[in-house]
């Protein structure tokens, strides 16, 4: 027989979806108490846009669908682009600046090609460029994976001007700009020099493109180490705005979450500013990615600033999951309910009125066996007499209302 599955791991069980479900919830409330608000995006855009904008996804990697009439759409591959779409062609409102979102997102890489889809929960700060607001935006990253109950995490933090004003005063072409990216990314120090000698750059900048990699580790160090390559004053404004992230960083005692890396290199190109990523340990690929992207809004003639991240959520599961960091498993429901014909009306009516009151509840008729369903109290409905019983207590009661009081009492 034919199995139609097309993507057999994202298959999940009800209790990955339960522990999915309290990772989310999690995230909103933290991001809720940054003052964000939640929004969505559509699933379909336009594939022009996509395909028009600088510094987006690359157009290999989107997936492409036509609708009826024979347009050409692509499934959500970003959701920052549509979102500054959104606000900056609306204009800001105090209701729209700071945006949270947990969607999908699909992307198809070469290197890849089974992971088509993956949760993203991203958040949107709008209208500000201040080190105090992408410190904050940080912060909230940090806050979160402290949520999450990860001892051993890392804040990467670099500014993708850097790297672009170094590169400039080498010429490079666009091919050369991509294999000089790879190695940064990579750190493979071996390889930079042999590939900087053979290009025709002036020695000092070769030189400085040459330290980047090693521009990782302690903020302070790497400050210092930075400031021997400085060669304009952007670069020095770029330095100084990174000093200012990290005393602020400071006041908020977050310093030991973070490290500075000048060879960061974000996927996405539509970055200007401060960026930053997240590592958790055993996984591989960064949690978390972010930055400011100050410049998206003028593709759009409307320039605002923007700083933001999104945690890949697929990846924070695996991690929490082999961390073993997910709480132990919960109780199914609140109340299971065996009854007896006789006590049928009376039980039943309970389950209402417990239902009705928020509980969780399922009823049972003659011991039915639910034995395999985890709850944290059964009420027992027999002819001589109705029991509640829970690992703590065990007291008898005498009308639905009686009960609701007893579990009331139990759970303050
Ligand atoms: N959209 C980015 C993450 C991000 C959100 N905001 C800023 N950056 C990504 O998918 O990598």
């Amino acid at each position: 027989m034919q199995r139609y599955v097309i993507d057999n791991n994202k298959n999940t069980n009800v209790e990955d979806f339960q522990m999915r479900d309290m990772l989310l919830s999690k995230l909103k409330k933290r991001f809720t108490t940054y003052g964000y608000k939640q929004v969505r995006t559509s699933t379909f855009e336009s594939y022009d846009m996509y395909s028009n904008i600088i510094g987006t996804v690359n157009k290999d990697e989107m997936i492409k669908v036509i609708d009826t009439s024979g347009k050409v759409l692509v499934l959500r591959p970003d959701v920052t682009i549509p979102l500054n779409r959104m606000t900056t062609l609306n204009g800001l409102t105090p209701d729209n600046q700071r945006l949270f979102y947990i969607l999908d997102v699909f992307r198809q890489s070469h290197a890849e090609a089974d992971e088509k889809e993956s949760t993203q929960a991203g958040i949107e700060c709008f209208g500000d460029n201040s080190a105090e607001v992408d410190s904050e935006v940080i912060m909230m990253a940090i806050h979160t994976f402290q949520d999450l109950g990860f001892s051993n995490f890392k804040l990467e933090i670099g500014h993708a001007g850097f790297f672009k004003e170094l590169i400039q005063q080498a010429n490079l072409n666009e091919h050369e700009l991509e294999s000089l990216q790879a190695l940064i990314q990579s750190k493979n120090l071996v390889d930079i020099e042999p590939f900087l000698s053979q290009l025709n750059i002036d020695e000092d900048v070769r030189v400085a493109i040459q330290s980047i990699p090693m521009l990782y580790g302690n903020p302070e160090n790497v400050i210092d180490q930075a400031k021997s390559i400085i060669r304009n004053d952007s670069m020095k404004e770029i330095l100084q705005n990174l000093i200012d992230v990290y005393e602020i960083l400071q006041a908020y005692g977050a310093e030991n979450s973070v490290v500075f890396n000048l060879g960061l290199i974000n996927n996405m190109n539509y970055y200007s500013g401060i960026i930053f990523q997240g590592f958790v340990d055993n996984i591989g690929k960064p949690v978390l990615m972010g930055g400011r992207y100050d410049n998206l809004g003028k593709q759009f003639n409307q320039p605002s600033p923007a700083v933001g991240f999104a945690f890949e959520v697929d990846l924070l599961i695996h991690a929490i999951q082999q961390q073993e960091l997910a709480q132990p498993q919960s109780p199914v429901v609140d109340v299971i309910i065996h009854y007896n014909e006789s006590k049928q009306q009376e039980a039943l009516r309970s389950a209402y009125v417990l239902r009705d009151n928020g509980l969780q509840v399922l009823t049972y008729l003659n011991n039915k066996s639910a034995t395999q369903i985890r709850s944290s109290y059964i009420a027992e409905f027999n002819e001589s007499q109705n029991k509640l019983i829970s690992r703590k207590i065990e007291k008898n009661f005498s009308n639905p209302e009686e009960l609701l009081a007893l579990l009331q009492k139990e759970e303050n």
